[in-house]
């Protein structure tokens, strides 16, 4: 059973989520999730390493569809639509729901070509467009000041928080409504993760963020709610234990299971 605290309720630009299954071929990795994650705020999911985090952040623009078996039950709807309703393009959700990974991959490119691609994939071809998508994107990502006398640099020339905010430009260039971040700090250096935790507070006022931590510390100052995920026994799916406030969850977890992974008696 989950426990919901002050949980958020939307019906309309959020990501709906009631009682939603998902398998890699014969293996139940997720059962009976259900929450509403709130538009235009910071939500984090934590728990133990295999809980399902990284799966269920994963469902929500259908990158798990690219591993082959996968199969889902149960509602995830984004802006009141199934995602999973027959006649869905995959590549246009994912446009609105964009992702951004552990590890920083932007393309064997110049950085205006990383940010440059997306726009021109959906059929953006005037140069001074692209330049003023390009220029806005990183700025929006704070990385402008750093690469602005560089553009024509390769992405991959860049230290790894620079590439990790390139990567959040380039997904910024097509206007996503969803930010999804798969641990997205783990990978860089300190000054970078305060740069990113930045960014993200920054980016919440006009984008709905959902980021996998495993870091406490992160959770709590970078997220508005807390989903805390656990996969009980060996062999059984995980689940959500407890949704909410984070400052709520923090102080008063209302699942004994909560306490104690936040106080880190486990995982
Ligand atoms: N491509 C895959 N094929 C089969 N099983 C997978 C695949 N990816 C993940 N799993 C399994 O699904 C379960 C959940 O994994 P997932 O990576 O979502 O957990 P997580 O909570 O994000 O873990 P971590 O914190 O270590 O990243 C684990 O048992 C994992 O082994």
């Amino acid at each position: 059973m989950t426990v919901y605290r002050h949980a958020p309720q939307n019906g309309g630009a959020g990501i709906h989520v009631e009682n939603f299954d998902f398998w890699y071929g014969d293996f139940h990795a997720l059962s009976g999730v259900s929450m509403d994650v709130a538009p235009n705020k910071i939500t984090a999911f934590i728990g133990p390493s295999g809980c399902g985090k990284s799966t269920f952040l994963r469902c929500m623009n259908r990158m798990n569809d690219l591993i082959e078996g996968t199969h889902t039950s149960g509602l995830m709807a984004f802006d009141g639509n199934d995602i999973y309703a027959d006649g869905v393009d995959p590549v246009d959700l994912r446009r609105r729901v964009g992702m951004i990974f552990q590890q920083p991959n932007p393309f064997p490119k110049s950085i205006y070509e990383n940010v440059a691609f997306g726009p021109r994939l959906l059929g953006v071809n005037s140069k001074s467009e692209l330049d003023g998508i390009v220029e806005e994107s990183l700025k929006r990502s704070n990385l402008w000041k750093e690469v602005a006398d560089q553009l024509d640099k390769n992405g991959l020339a860049l230290s790894g928080g620079q590439q990790q905010r390139l990567c959040i430009a380039r997904t910024l260039a097509v206007q996503p409504d969803v930010l999804l971040m798969d641990e997205p700090c783990s990978a860089i250096d300190p000054t970078s993760v305060q740069r990113v935790e930045d960014l993200m507070a920054e980016l919440s006022s006009e984008m709905t963020i959902i980021i996998v931590t495993h870091s406490m510390q992160q959770a709590a100052r970078v997220s508005d709610y807390m989903a805390f995920f656990l996969q009980e026994h060996a062999g059984e799916p995980a689940g959500l234990v407890e949704y909410g406030d984070t400052t709520e969850i923090f102080n008063s977890p209302s699942d004994q299971r909560t306490e104690d992974y936040i106080t880190g008696r486990f995982g």
